[in-house]
């Protein structure tokens, strides 16, 4: 699918890059990236710890600055004024005051989201359904600073979907998490993405790339492979092991790479001796 080809794609493609790359502390951090994310599918986006997916991720909800090359979200240039409303975003790091309840801390958000007395029974409700959506009814009014890890990820999540935003961008949700809230987020993310919601999630745990409908696989700031997860198990029986063979076979070109401008430095060298 690519956006450039005609309307009708644009339609059926969330996000869409091109020749995109990202300098961070002087040094191109992402390098060239072209790929697309279909509309209402979870898209998985992994790779090892340094490779570039948080810095990928701030670029496509705008916050990320030395950005260059085609990067669009939802038919807009990254970090368009229009699309503040239309895309809900999960740092690492749970952004949830502990001295608020979890209903004071969506009510907080939902008053920057949505701001006015006029809109007050709106919030309300939308604050309410937020909270049954990552299943915290029954903590509405515990302070947030006595909830588990876990219960802090899913308030986070819960603020993230104030207001039913279209595309969802999640870092590492699941990072720290026991296997039964693992399992139970994922199911959550396929329930929000069977609703037309698109999601983003990254992760550096292989296991969680059989969960996603499709997947980006990163490494050193570039993508190595953009598939499904069936076609990318293919011969090599899991993603994992798809994906170990791909950065062995990068490796072996670059070194190839490597071994050839030094080939090339030497013959430059040559007349000069
Ligand atoms: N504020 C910064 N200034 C300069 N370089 C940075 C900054 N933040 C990250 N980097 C560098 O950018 C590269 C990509 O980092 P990024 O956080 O995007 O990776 P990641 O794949 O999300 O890693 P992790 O899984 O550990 O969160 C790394 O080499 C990192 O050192």
């Amino acid at each position: 699918m690519n956006y450039s080809s005609g309307r009708g794609a644009a339609v059926h493609t969330a996000i869409h890059a091109a020749d995109l790359s990202v300098v961070r502390g002087g040094r191109p951090v992402v390098r060239g990236l072209g790929f697309d994310v279909p509309r209402g599918q979870v898209t998985g986006l992994l790779g090892p710890s340094g490779c570039g997916k948080t810095t990928l991720m701030r670029a496509i909800v705008g916050t990320q600055a030395r950005v260059t090359g085609t990067l669009r979200v939802l038919g807009h240039p990254a970090g368009a004024p229009e699309l503040r409303s239309r895309i809900g975003y999960v740092t690492q790091d749970p952004s949830v005051y502990d001295d608020l309840t979890v209903r004071q801390n969506l009510d907080y958000f939902a008053a920057i989201l949505d701001p006015g007395r006029a809109a007050a029974t709106r919030r309300r409700a939308d604050v309410t359904r937020a909270i049954a959506e990552v299943d915290l009814t029954s903590h509405t009014d515990a302070l947030a600073g006595t909830l588990s890890g876990g219960q802090r990820s899913r308030v986070s999540l819960a603020v993230a979907l104030l207001g039913s935003p279209e595309l969802l961008v999640l870092d590492e949700p699941t990072v720290g998490l026991d296997p039964v809230l693992r399992r139970d987020l994922w199911n959550l993310f396929h329930t929000i993405a069977g609703r037309g919601t698109t999601l983003l999630v990254s992760s550096h745990v292989m296991d969680e790339a059989e969960r996603c409908h499709r997947l980006l696989l990163m490494r050193e700031g570039e993508i190595l492979a953009d598939d499904t997860p069936d076609a990318l198990r293919g011969t090599s029986g899991t993603v994992e092991s798809a994906f170990l063979q791909l950065v062995d076979e990068a490796n072996a070109r670059a070194h190839a790479d490597r071994a050839a401008a030094t080939t090339t430095t030497d013959d430059r060298q040559e007349p000069a001796r």
